[in-house]
Order: C-alpha cells, then sequence, then structure tokens
C-alpha cells in the first residue's frame, strides 16, 4: 500500500541527506519522482543537504496545487513512481491535504521531511496537518545534540548569539550562523526552556554566583 511518511527531527539531523540518499537508491533502479521543496537555503529549486549533495527541486509556492501539479506531469505523459517533499514545515495545511489525495487517489508514496516545531517550540500548520494525516511519522536515528550532550529535541533560534522567542515564524538560517544575524541551535529541551545556548552556557560558567548559595 502507498504511504504518505514523515520523516521529522530537528534540524541539522540529516533529514536532507536521508530524502537524497532514496531518490538515489530508487533512481538507481530506475524509478522516477517528483521532488518538491520550499525555501532551502541553497535556494529556489534546489533540495540539499549540509554534507554537500544538491538536487534540482520544484519549488512550491503559495497556492500550488501539489496533486495537481504531478497529475499535470502524468498526463502530459511523464512518469512518476513517487514523490518527495523536503522543507515540509513550510507548505500550507491544505498542501498537505493534496499529498494525501497523491498518495489516495494515484498510488503513490510521499516522502516528507521537515522540522515539526518553531523556535517557540510550537507546531508549524504544515507539520501538524502531516503529523494528522501521515500513515508514519518517523523520527531520524541519527540525533543531532545539544551542547550539554543529550539529545537535541527543540530548534532554538538566536539573534547576535542569544537566543530569541519572539519574531516571525518563518526565517531561513542555519546553525553555527554567522554572529550578528539571525542562527539557530538545537537544544535539548531542559536548556531550551532555561534558554541557554552554548554560548550562554559558557558564559554563566564564568560567572561566580551562578547558584543561589547560602552565605555561611
Ligand atoms: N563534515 C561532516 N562530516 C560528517 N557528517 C556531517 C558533516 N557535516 C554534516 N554532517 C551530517 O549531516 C547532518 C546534517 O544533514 P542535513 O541533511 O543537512 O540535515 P537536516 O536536513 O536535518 O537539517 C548532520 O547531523 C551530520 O550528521
Ligand atoms: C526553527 C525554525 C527554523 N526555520 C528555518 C531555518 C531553516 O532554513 C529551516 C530548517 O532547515 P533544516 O534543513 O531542517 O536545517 O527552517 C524557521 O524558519 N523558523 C523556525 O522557527
Amino acid at each position: 500500500m502507498p504511504e504518505l511518511v514523515f520523516f521529522s527531527g530537528t534540524m541539522d539531523c540529516g533529514k536532507s541527506t536521508l530524502a537524497l540518499q532514496i531518490v538515489h537508491n530508487r533512481t538507481a533502479r530506475g524509478l522516477q519522482s517528483v521532488i518538491f521543496t520550499r525555501n532551502d537555503r541553497a535556494g529556489a529549486g534546489k533540495l540539499s543537504s549540509r554534507l554537500g549533495l544538491v538536487t534540482d527541486a520544484v519549488e512550491v509556492t503559495d497556492g500550488m496545487d501539489l496533486y495537481e501539479y504531478v497529475v499535470g506531469v502524468l498526463s502530459r505523459g511523464g512518469r512518476v513512481d513517487y514523490v518527495v517533499l523536503d522543507e515540509a514545515q513550510f507548505i500550507a495545511p491544505e498542501q498537505t491535504d493534496q499529498l494525501a489525495r497523491i498518495v489516495d487517489d494515484l498510488d503513490l508514496d510521499v516522502y516528507a521531511f521537515g522540522i515539526t516545531t518553531d523556535f517557540r517550540t510550537r507546531l508549524f500548520p504544515g507539520s501538524q496537518r502531516l503529523i494528522e494525516l501521515a500513515d508514519r511519522v518517523e523520527t531520524l536515528q541519527v540525533e543531532a545534540l545539544c551542547w550539554c550532550g543529550a539529545r537535541a529535541t527543540h530548534n532554538a533560534r538566536t539573534v547576535g548569539g542569544v537566543m530569541v522567542v519572539e519574531g516571525a515564524q518563518v526565517v531561513i538560517g542555519d546553525i553555527d550562523g554567522i554572529p550578528d544575524e539571525v542562527g539557530y541551535e538545537v537544544l535539548c529541551r531542559r536548556h531550551h526552556r532555561r534558554r541557554m545556548t552554548r554560548a550562554s552556557a559558557g558564559a554563566a560558567a564564568l560567572s561566580a554566583d551562578v547558584l543561589p548559595v547560602p552565605r555561611a
């Protein structure tokens, strides 16, 4: 049975790499795909991984009907064996419904890759709809780690190295970003709640009064 699968994880856990590996393995067996993406850091119409691999993709735009797009390819005589979507958090909920329709009405597997929550720990609308509709939600095996060594479960946004909890939901950026600009860091929940990034934890360790030690 064809499936809608949502591969999710924090930033930098290898989602795009896995997407490219799935495409590579299936291409080697003669299978053809439609690859969608939206707002990849490498630019419009690209699916890129931090390991340096990149492939061309169809950029999803506002209002685009993903089901109609695939039907269009097929009706022009094109072949589509499965569908891949990266940066799935950025598509609209109704576009997620269109992915489910691709599975159910066109009998194609759809593999979607994305982060579930934003820098405020709130679900992206597209990811929420994927969790609601997917046949399977898979958490990636390669865990990104917080600076403390615990499994990273949340994405923090930094501006000038300082963690922020207000701002637009969508700001394209990378981990280990340029100082003074918007960047991201993956953290465990404990340190996300305490707003402790690697930089601020280092500063706290240097402070004389980190713990409220009672005076004798
Ligand atoms: N220099 C490197 N050597 C080995 N692995 C790397 C290197 N740089 C990045 N990676 C791997 O790539 C992962 C990020 O891959 P990517 O597909 O870009 O992540 P995502 O799409 O989840 O943000 C890292 O978690 C790490 O496992
Ligand atoms: C947490 C968070 C992330 N983003 C952006 C930043 C990146 O451009 C992508 C995630 O890409 P990755 O391949 O998973 O590393 O999402 C955002 O816009 N808003 C956020 O809150």
